[in-house]
Order: structure tokens, then sequence, then C-alpha cells
């Protein structure tokens, strides 16, 4: 059953600079349970479209398009129908835990507050429910009490905390936007280990943002690239590796640093992809990773390419795209 859907949703943010386009007619679909990997270099619109599902875009913003979550438009709910649904529906975990902690809160208080204010629970209910969260994600009791502050943890502790917080109230869906950036390597892995086991516990679904391949590879069933706020290359995430059929794509694999660990021969040189995202408020009316892309012809310039599908599970928005498989 689809949980969420994208259709077409376009953004454009009203900046001093002009109108910026930052997200280009993105649609996916993404099923109850299932985990879908959007990675992407910075600036290629990731964040913008976890923020669009969350309701919490920039007030500058002007969307089109249609975000279906549960059967309902979320572009069409108000606030506080938006509200309702954060959390309680739609849990979200950001870069750097400390800003989702409330530094002058206990932890514990800050895991029962979701259980108080969604669920309606007791005072009591609602701290006993939290210890077993912390629990859950791996601060157990007596080491680490409910009545700790934010700071008294490390930040691997912290972002366990914020994932006990957005497990509370058992939403259908967790939305991780580069959960691990602000990590050191080891609790990097922990992490994403935890959230996969976790959400994969519940039957919940998982967006997972990211810069990095190997992230992807890892975690998530399916995949989308994104480009200067477009979808570059989408499918499961074995049909993807396998076949790298947009440029941009390989691009990323090349540039990907030894974190893809078993698959990426160790001491692999680095390659980089020459140029930079286009600036949003000055798109280029083709295909928008043409100038950047070594296979771009005349007939790349006039129009965005249209999507097709190379196999099942498997499209590419490219007029010449990779045939050939991937060599890891
Ligand atoms: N408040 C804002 N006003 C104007 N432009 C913005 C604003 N926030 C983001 N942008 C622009 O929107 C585009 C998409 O940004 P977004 O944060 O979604 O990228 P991202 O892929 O998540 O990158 P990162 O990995 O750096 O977070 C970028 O060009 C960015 O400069």
């Amino acid at each position: 059953m689809t949980l969420l859907s994208l259709q077409d949703l376009s953004v454009v943010l009203d900046t001093p600079e002009g109108p910026a386009t930052v997200l280009d007619r993105v649609s996916f679909d993404l099923a109850a349970g299932e985990s879908l990997g959007i990675v992407g270099e910075s600036g290629c619109g990731k964040s913008m479209t976890a923020l669009a599902v969350m309701g919490l875009l920039p007030d500058a913003a002007r969307c089109t398009g249609r975000i279906d979550f549960e059967g309902r438009d979320l572009l069409a709910l108000d606030e506080q129908a938006l509200c309702a649904l954060r959390g309680r529906c739609i849990a979200m975990v950001f870069q750097e835990p400390m800003t989702a902690l409330n530094p002058v809160k206990s932890i514990g208080y800050q895991v029962a507050e979701g259980l108080r204010w969604h669920l309606g629970l007791g005072r009591g209910e609602a701290a006993a429910r939290a210890v077993k969260l912390l629990d859950r994600v791996g601060l157990p009791q007596p080491r680490f009490s409910p009545d700790l502050y934010p700071h008294q943890l490390s930040g691997g502790q912290r972002q366990r905390v914020v994932i006990a917080m957005a497990l509370a109230c058992d939403p259908a869906l967790l939305i991780a936007d580069e959960p691990t950036t602000a990590l050191d390597v080891t609790s990097q892995a922990e992490i994403l280990a935890l959230i996969a086991e976790v959400t994969a516990a519940s039957g919940m679904a998982l967006m997972l943002i990211t810069h990095d391949l190997a992230v992807v590879w890892q975690n998530t069933a399916a995949m989308l690239v994104m480009y200067a706020g477009a979808v570059a290359e989408r499918g499961t995430t074995a049909e993807v590796f396998a076949r790298m059929a947009h440029p941009y794509t390989r691009g990323l694999l090349a540039a990907s640093p030894g974190a893809l660990g078993d698959i990426l021969p160790a001491g692999r040189r680095l390659a980089t992809i020459p140029g930079q995202v286009p600036d949003p408020q000055d798109r280029p009316t083709g295909c928008v990773f043409a100038a950047r892309c070594a296979r771009a012809a005349a007939d790349c310039l006039p129009r965005p390419p249209a999507e097709r599908v190379l196999a099942p599970g498997h499209a590419v928005a490219c007029l010449h795209p990779h045939e050939e498989e991937t060599v890891l």
C-alpha cells in the first residue's frame, strides 16, 4: 500500500535575487514499511523534499503538485492538522541532534513529551514508556537515567535520544536527514544500523537522506538520485547499483570515499565531478546536468529529458545513459 506519494512536486522560493526553483517536478512513491534512500550532492534539494513532506518549508516557498500521505493531500492541510501529523504519523531525525533537543530539559522528559502531547498519556505512564524507549535505542538503565541532560551525553547518544523521540508515537514514516553527519565514524555506523533495525522491526517506512552512496547501499531497498532539485535516476538499490545509468550517478560513485567499504577496492583514486550544481535562480532550460556532463550532446539542451524506464524498477532522466554494468 502506498504510504507517501509525491506527484510533480515543485517548490519555488522567493529570494531577494529572484525566484529560485529548488524542486522541479519531483515524483515518487513510498510504500508502507519500505525504505527509500535519497542521494545527491549538497544543494540538490534533498532537505527541501523532506521539509515539504513535513510541512516545514520556509514561508517564502510556493508549492505546486501533490504530496499524498495515507491518502490525504498534505499541501491542502492547515498548520494545526500538520502539527497533529508531525511526530504522531511522520517523525524526523535531523543532522545535528542538538537542533531537536532542548538543552534545559531532561532526556526522559523530552521522550515523554510526545507521548503526552500526541497520545494523551498521563505523566507517570509517559515517563515509564520513555524509559522503555531509551532502552530500545541502546540507552539502558541505570547508566542512562531519564534525568540526564543532553550535554551529559555524547553526540551518538544524543542522536539515540532523538531516535527514541521519533519512535515514541510509532509513526508510519521516519525521515532521517543526514542523521550521522555530525558524528564520529564508529557512531555513524551504529546509528544507521539502529535506524534500519528499529524501522524494519516496527514496519515503519524510512526516507533516508544522504550525500553518501554507501549509506544508501547498506540501508535502503530503493533509491532516488537527485540533481539540482530534480530526480536523475531511481530504482531498487540493487538494480541502480548494478547498472548506474545516469552520468551523474556514475560521477557520485567515482567521487565516493572509501566509505563504500566492502564494494569499492581500497585505495581507489577519487574523482570529482567538475563544475557545480546550477544556481536555483538560474536553471538551464534543458538537462540541468548537461554543463557538467561528458556525454552531453546538442539534443540535451532544448528541454529537460523525460524519465524513461530501463528495466522494471529502474528509470533514468537522461537521453544518453550508460548501458554497461557498473564496475564497482
Ligand atoms: N531558505 C532558503 N532560501 C533560499 N534558498 C534556499 C533556502 N534553503 C535552501 N535553499 C536552496 O535550495 C536548494 C536546495 O537545498 P537543500 O537544502 O534541499 O539541498 P540538500 O540537497 O539537502 O543539500 P545539503 O546536503 O547541503 O543539505 C539549494 O540551492 C539551496 O541553496
